[in-house]
């Protein structure tokens, strides 16, 4: 990855690592924006509490940086409950698991983030300690393998993915409450922006975080590491106040585009347009163009162009719209239209 492209990608880096615990909303109050899904979560928080019984299990989905993590540990701290974090691709084998869901108390959570990555194994051992509260556990290997079930506390298992669509039939119907995360509007994320400037002690004018927020993506990740960015910047080259012209200058000589679009974005349009004559075009061929994996250009790179009406979906592939034309430079041929794409629609 480029400079360029970490800067603005939705994906976390180390440097974000270090910060983000200090950055996260202790209370759901405190968390901007998603209003739908906060009233949804407080109440079912809420009832879980006056009827003393864990929470249904949960699963938040969207595109990275959104809040997933964030929103667990806020059920966690609402209900009073400890939380455990694991992901998907890091479980080998059911005794990965064992050890923490025979040591959970009644109630406690179990965070698996990218839980589309489970192996089948880990899935079907997850079945009955989600539904039936016991797990089965291997005693011997080979043919006549011995298991013993054991009983284990009543818990709440809270996954998170990307990629709603590649989670199993079965493990999707085990969710009692689904949410999706949708991309912020620049409002929100400047009101974010202002929460961590006040958090890292960083002066910020309205139309500074402004500035930031209209290119971070739609995204509080991204929103973040833009101000810790222009920090520096101000504080070398200005008087560590990041007002309008600061936050500008600051972008520019960061080559943050002022539409939010990075280096991969302009790839993507550009491979579309010029290679593929504007598409529809299937993702296969055009992730082996850009030399990206099919994943991560649908999970990380296709939602926020969809959103910003850069690039549509259809039945026969992805294309470019007419909007996607003008923004590099060329002028759209007869048959391109703009994407109706609502700012909600983030094609997840
Ligand atoms: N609504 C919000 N208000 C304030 N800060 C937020 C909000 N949502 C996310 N953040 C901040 O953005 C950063 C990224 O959030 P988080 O790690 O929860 O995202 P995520 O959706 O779990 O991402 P990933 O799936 O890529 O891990 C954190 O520092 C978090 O505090």
């Amino acid at each position: 990855m480029s400079e360029r492209t970490e800067i603005t990608t939705p994906l976390s880096l180390v440097e974000d690592d270090q910060v983000e615990p200090s950055l996260r909303p202790q209370r759901l109050a405190e968390f901007i924006g998603q209003r739908k899904v906060c009233d949804a979560l407080q109440i079912s928080v809420e009832a879980a509490l006056a009827r003393r019984e864990p929470l249904d299990h949960v699963l938040f989905h969207g595109p990275p940086g959104l809040g997933k993590t964030t929103l667990a540990s806020l059920m966690a701290r609402e209900l009073g409950v400890n939380i455990k974090t694991t992901s998907g691709p890091v479980l080998e084998k059911p005794a990965d698991l064992v050890g923490i869901l025979t040591n959970q108390r009644e109630g406690d959570i179990l965070f698996i983030d990218e839980i589309h990555r489970l192996r089948p194994i880990i899935e079907e051992f997850l079945y009955p300690a989600m539904e039936d509260w016991q797990v089965d556990i291997r005693l011997s290997d080979g043919p006549r393998a011995q298991t013993m079930t054991m009983k284990i506390e009543r818990f709440t298992l809270i996954g998170a993915t990307t990629r709603f669509g590649l989670l199993t039939a079965p493990m999707r119907a085990r969710f009692g409450i689904v949410q999706r995360l949708h991309f912020y509007p620049p409002d929100e994320l400047a009101t974010i922006v202002r929460r961590s400037a006040d958090i890292l002690g960083v002066d910020t004018t309205q139309e500074g975080a402004e500035e930031l927020a209209r290119r971070a993506r739609g995204t509080p990740r991204v929103a973040n590491r833009l101000l810790r960015r222009v920090r520096d910047y101000a504080e070398v080259r200005a008087d560590g106040r990041i007002d309008r012209d600061v936050a500008r200058a600051a972008l520019e000589l960061l080559d943050v585009d002022e539409y939010g679009l990075d280096e991969m974005d302009t790839r993507v349009l550009r491979a579309l347009i010029e290679t593929f004559e504007g598409g529809p075009v299937g993702l296969n061929s055009l992730a082996v163009a850009l030399g990206e994996d099919t994943a991560t250009l649908e999970e990380v790179y296709e939602p926020f162009l969809i959103q910003e009406g850069y690039l549509m979906r259809t039945p026969r592939g992805r294309a470019a719209t007419a909007k996607a034309y003008r923004r590099l430079g060329f002028t759209p041929p007869p048959g391109a239209s703009d994407s109706q794409a609502s700012f909600f629609d983030d094609g997840a």
